[in-house]
């Protein structure tokens, strides 16, 4: 039986990544806020992040995101925050879904995650992120997955590590399901510091023989 914490909606079978932090309860909240976070995945090797420069999780890599505006769709939302913040257009379909409860802001992070495996355009910095392809760790990918040993040619092994020191919290937890193609769903409540106090994370069972 799959406990899933107050927030979080999801379709079809999910299975528990992680969870932790069982002494809290889950914290309270009297709104959500909409936003999108974009990840550009390329031969299932390397991974554009960005370095948010200013405002809310700044000197964190991340995604590329922000708030949905009036009139928008989350999809739309995802389409035009890529495109203002790395300069590039991608085919991005929602990939997962993520909850954040800060325990200082009135309103909860309802997160729609999207993914893409190709783009077009060049990638530019903005005020806002500084934009960085990182590669991505063995222990992040499903061993199985036919692509993790081929080599594409593009050197995705001479790229640093993704930086998970330097980004949010809760990312390791979701990062190996959305690197395999899984999509997922989480929440995590943070207290001080940015500190995670209380998480849980699920993702669509695995196929048969991968090991994450
Ligand atoms: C708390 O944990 C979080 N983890 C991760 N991985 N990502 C998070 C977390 N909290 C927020 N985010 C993401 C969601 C968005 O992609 C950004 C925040 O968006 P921002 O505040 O920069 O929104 P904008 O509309 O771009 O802001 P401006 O009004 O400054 O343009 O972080």
């Amino acid at each position: 039986m799959v406990n899933i914490p107050p927030g979080i909606t999801h379709d079809g079978p999910m299975v528990e990544v992680a969870s932790g932090g069982v002494e809290h309860d889950w914290i309270k909240y009297e709104k959500v806020k909409e936003y999108t976070n974009a990840f550009v995945i390329l031969n299932d090797q390397k991974v554009l992040l960005g370095l948010k420069k200013r405002g809310f999780g700044v000197g964190l890599w991340n995604g590329f995101g922000g708030k949905v505006d009036p009139g928008e769709t989350p999809a739309q939302a995802a389409v035009r925050e890529l495109e203002e913040e790395a300069g590039i257009t991608a085919p991005l379909r929602q990939c997962g879904t993520l909850f954040f409860v800060e325990n200082t802001m009135d309103a909860a992070f309802n997160i729609s995650v999207f993914c893409a495996y190709e783009y077009s355009g060049t990638i530019t910095e903005s005020d806002e992120m500084r934009p960085e392809w990182f590669s991505i760790p063995e222990d992040l990918l499903p061993r199985t997955n036919p692509l993790t040993t081929v080599d594409h040619g593009d050197n995705a092994a001479a790229l640093p590590p993704i930086p998970l020191s330097k980004m949010w919290a809760d990312d390791e937890f979701w990062m190996p399901a959305m690197f395999g193609r899984r999509h997922f769903v989480g929440r995590a409540d943070f207290g001080v510091d940015n500190k995670m106090i209380k998480w849980w994370f699920g993702a669509a069972p695995a196929a048969t023989g991968d090991s994450v």
